[in-house]
């Protein structure tokens, strides 16, 4: 089932066009990642499809039921964890969960149920009783999360959700996205944070100035960008002659021997794995082969054109 469908989307803000024809769909069972610099248009995305925000034309449906401003069913099997912190500080973290249940009409043993199994997922369990103001950032993310799970949505929004914070929190709060959709949770996560959205999400969208330039799964991206493979063949014993012959091939760009291990860069199209293996054995017995690909971080510079960290990330 597709849990969110989009249709030449457009958005804009006065002369700003925030979202240019924008098309995405989100399968069942997804981590979908939104990767783009700020500016691109992510939280507009959001906003459009959670009827918070009004558009200029485009379609978009959700569980494929047309989304609008006041589709209340539709919005109470969504969760959004919001990219600024919504808590009430002067409130306890109880107390700031009982406030978001009661949003969502939760009562009686399955709120109590709720709010323990909630704080439980995101570790702030211990904490039940200190004051909003008292946390650490990273806490106070995961206090946002945990509100926004109370209900337990089918299809779960993070945006940016782990902005400047510690490592210990940021480690904590992907295992929790991880096990939420292990548990059947749909899931879109925004994140300018490369490295984040290549461990968690099954399929990925880099969007930027309100377009998608390229989406697939983290495999199919890498293998669109990149007209190299590099395969790295470690052996027994190194000889230089295997080196030469090795360059000889048809489709090997580039040789280099290190350490027992040779590092081959070959064409992806012209490239015959068989004749490079043969060739290695016959100087040495091979102990591995390994394949390797071009990094998301090289897709989404190749795309982008520019390094999305901002100056100040902790990361
Ligand atoms: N309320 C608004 N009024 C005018 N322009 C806006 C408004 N909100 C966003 N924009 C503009 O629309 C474009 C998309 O912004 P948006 O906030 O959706 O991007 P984003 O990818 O979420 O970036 P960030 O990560 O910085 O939040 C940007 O050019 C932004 O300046």
């Amino acid at each position: 089932m597709n849990v969110v469908r989009i249709e030449n989307l457009v958005k804009r803000y006065k002369d700003i066009l925030a979202l240019d024809n924008l098309s995405l769909t989100v399968k069942e069972g997804e981590i979908f990642g939104l990767l783009g610099p700020n500016g691109a248009g992510k939280t507009t995305l959001i906003n459009c499809m959670l009827g918070l925000l009004p558009y200029d034309s485009g379609k978009i449906s959700i569980f494929e039921v047309k989304m609008d401003i006041n589709q209340s069913t539709l919005k109470s099997q969504i969760g959004l964890v919001p990219q600024d912190i919504a808590l009430y500080s002067n409130l306890t973290v109880q107390e700031n969960l009982s406030f978001f249940g009661s949003l969502y009409n939760l009562k009686g043993n399955v709120f109590k149920e709720r709010i323990d199994w909630a704080l439980e997922f995101v570790m702030l369990s211990d904490k039940r009783n200190v004051k909003v103001k008292n946390l650490s950032g990273g806490m106070k993310r995961r206090l946002n999360i945990a509100c926004s799970i109370l209900h337990k949505p089918k299809l779960l929004i993070m945006d940016e959700p782990t902005v400047g914070i510690d490592a210990n929190s940021r480690r904590l709060i992907l295992d929790s996205v991880k096990a939420l959709n292990k548990e059947g949770t749909t899931i879109i996560y925004t994140s300018h944070y490369i490295e984040e959205v290549e461990e968690i999400c099954s399929f990925i969208a880099i969007i930027n100035r309100g377009r998608v330039l390229l989406s697939g799964t983290k495999e199919r991206l890498q293998d669109m960008i990149s007209e190299d493979n590099l395969i790295v063949i470690k052996v027994e014993e190194l000889f230089w002659n295997m080196v030469d012959k090795l360059k000889s091939i048809k489709g090997v760009k580039e040789v280099l021997a290190k350490d027992r291990q040779i590092f081959i860069t070959t064409d992806k199209q012209k490239m015959d794995i068989k004749e490079i293996v043969n060739t290695v054995s016959e100087f040495s017995k091979i102990v591995s082969i390994e394949f390797k690909k071009p990094t998301l971080e090289t897709v989404y510079l190749t795309i982008v054109g520019s390094n999305i960290k901002e100056e100040g990330d902790e990361k």
